[in-house]
């Protein structure tokens, strides 16, 4: 019997144990867009009671529903990139917690939580690992030109045309990481392993971190022949990768994006990659989405992917026992595992 099947038999055990001395489970929110799921509500009931008003009233808007069901709610479980600003917390006047299920949290408005006294989790390091490998996925594809490659054999050049153009190497790339939290981190270990030279930017240096650090982003720009986006998206980071930053990476530089699109000013990037101004990226995020400029199809040297860089079931699992660990604490007023710094 494997430790999953055990928990799952346990679940189902306390949740009739719920169901038979009365229900003491705490309530709490859930903050979604219809297109987004619970991944799994199954171990979330075992320990709360959850209420969901795109299950519970398909069709009444939440300025009808929160001020008739939401006024005692203490906590908050934000899926996805659902947008959480003042309008929805005005109608929440108990809230003391949101527990977001991102890693990153531009969608919530911050700076309204920490006027309201209201705590933030996000997901920690949950993702961190599978973004990582993301990000080395991205650059190997661009470099190597896998998916170019697989659309050859695909289409059925190959017969043909038997001379694929080069890919280049990623061994020894002197490889600029733009914020190294958690993922950048990440990153830079597994870029390590393929000899990759590696110096980041963040807000501050990291006294701990061996690698060479540059206070300005066109600096490490120039230094360098990828440049990795990881940072959160902030008033600050918005379009950190802008023209003068694209102009320093230059013609053979290429760029990957696994943190979120607005980091890049979009419209530049466009522009450069379609004029031959840089080399070749490597996108999961768009500024747009789930619109994607339609330039890009064109390019081989452009891999593009749906913002998925974080989606494994493993990564889902993580995530899932941190909410309900984070959840556990701030009903039982212990320290909060993720917190969001809001200061
Ligand atoms: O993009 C995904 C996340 O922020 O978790």
């Amino acid at each position: 019997i494997s430790e999953r099947q055990m928990s799952a038999q346990e679940n189902t055990l306390q949740k009739s144990r719920n169901e038979q001395e009365g229900d003491h489970r705490p309530l709490v929110l859930v903050h979604r867009l219809p297109t987004f799921s619970l991944l799994s509500s199954d171990s979330l009931l075992i320990h709360f009671r959850l209420l969901d008003p795109v299950a519970s009233a398909a069709d009444e808007p939440l300025q009808e529903f929160l001020p008739r069901h939401g006024q005692s709610i203490r906590a908050l479980l934000c899926l996805g990139p659902t947008p959480l600003k003042a309008d929805i917390l005005d109608l929440l006047p108990s809230l003391q917690l949101v527990a977001a299920c991102s890693a990153g949290v531009d969608h919530i408005d911050l700076a309204e939580c920490h006027r309201r006294g209201i705590a933030v989790t996000n997901a920690g390091t949950a993702f961190s690992e599978d973004v990582a490998d993301y990000a080395v996925a991205l650059l190997l594809d661009v470099l190597r030109r896998v998916s170019a490659a697989n659309r050859f054999v695909r289409s059925g050049l190959w017969p043909q045309k038997p001379d694929y153009p080069l890919g280049s190497k990623l061994w020894g790339k002197r490889v600029g990481i733009v914020g190294l939290g958690s993922i950048g981190s990440e990153v830079a270990k597994r870029l390590v392993a393929f000899d990759c030279r590696i110096a980041y930017n963040s807000r501050a240096k990291k006294p701990s971190s061996p690698y060479t650090y540059y206070d300005n982003v066109c600096d490490l720009a120039v230094n360098s022949d990828v440049l990795i986006t990881c940072c959160a998206l902030t008033s600050e980071t918005r379009h950190i990768i802008n023209k003068d930053v694209l102009t320093a990476l230059g013609k053979e530089g290429i760029i990957i994006n696994v943190g979120r699109g607005p980091l890049i000013d979009e419209k530049e990037l466009v522009q450069y990659l379609v004029q031959g101004e840089i080399g070749g990226a490597g996108l999961d995020v768009f500024e747009k989405e789930p619109y994607v400029p339609t330039e890009l199809f064109e390019l081989d040297n452009v891999v593009l992917s749906p913002h998925l860089a974080v989606l494994t079931p493993e990564s889902f699992e993580a995530l899932h026992e941190l909410v309900i660990a984070n959840l556990k604490a701030f009903f039982s007023n212990k320290p909060l595992l993720s917190p969001v710094r809001l200061d």
